[in-house]
């Protein structure tokens, strides 16, 4: 079985990251995508919204596609969340799936300085779609990096957790950002009401 995995801090998740997903599923046929909120992001300031608020806004937006599904793994485990560490996991678990990573053009740019790289990318292959704001493009990556990352041509979608963040907290509306079920979530909770970062 060949099934993505859509690592994201998803706070909140919007259409982004589905379509990011979807684009890449449908490019290199992968049976499923898995969603996998982080604990505590490697490379960022902590989350706004709790691990268990970003899981329950992943489930939401997953659930009711029968090839997209939710893994707690990262906010059960705790800390912060390397994506070694969970790889070496999801194979334990897994031993006869071969997982695709999809990332950003901007996560693509960051991949040298991932907790131990060399070792990672022997152990999965990354998927990079573009984003608007960041080329994507191998030639920067070390050689070690480039034969172990794939490219897929996705829309472009220029929406980012942060600017929905923004809009929440200036109360402007989000609504086809975010699957309609997440905003309900939102709303109801209260969250992102005020700029915390
Ligand atoms: N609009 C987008 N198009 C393509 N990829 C995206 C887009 N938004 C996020 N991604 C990718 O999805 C993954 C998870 O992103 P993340 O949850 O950090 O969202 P974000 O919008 O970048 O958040 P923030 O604005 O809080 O930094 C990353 O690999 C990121 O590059
Ligand atoms: O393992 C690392 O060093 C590492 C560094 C940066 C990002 N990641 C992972 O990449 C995914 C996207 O990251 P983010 O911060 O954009 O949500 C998420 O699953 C992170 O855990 C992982």
């Amino acid at each position: 079985m060949k099934v993505g995995i859509m690592g994201g801090t998803f706070d909140p998740i919007h259409m982004g990251h589905l379509l990011a997903a979807e684009t890449v599923k449908d490019a290199y046929k992968l049976d499923e995508v898995w969603f996998m909120p982080s604990h505590i992001p490697p490379h960022k300031q902590a989350a706004g919204a709790s691990g268990e608020q970003r899981l329950d806004m992943t489930r939401l937006a997953t659930e009711g596609y029968q090839d997209y599904s939710t893994l707690d793994i990262e906010v059960v485990r705790g800390g912060v969340s390397y994506t070694i560490d969970t790889i070496q996991l999801l194979h334990k678990e897994y031993p006869n799936t071969d997982f695709y990573f999809i990332i950003g053009a901007d996560m693509v740019n960051y991949l040298p300085k991932w907790e131990r790289i060399e070792e990672l990318v022997q152990q999965i292959t990354f998927i990079g779609v573009g984003r608007p704001g960041f080329d994507l493009h191998l030639d920067d990556l070390p050689e070690f990096l480039q034969s172990r990352v794939l490219l897929a041509e996705m829309p472009l979608v220029e929406i980012s957790s942060t600017a929905i963040r923004r809009r929440l907290a200036g109360g402007k509306s989000v609504r086809f950002m975010v699957p309609d079920s997440v905003l309900t979530y939102i709303t109801r909770s209260g969250l992102y009401e005020s700029e915390s970062r």
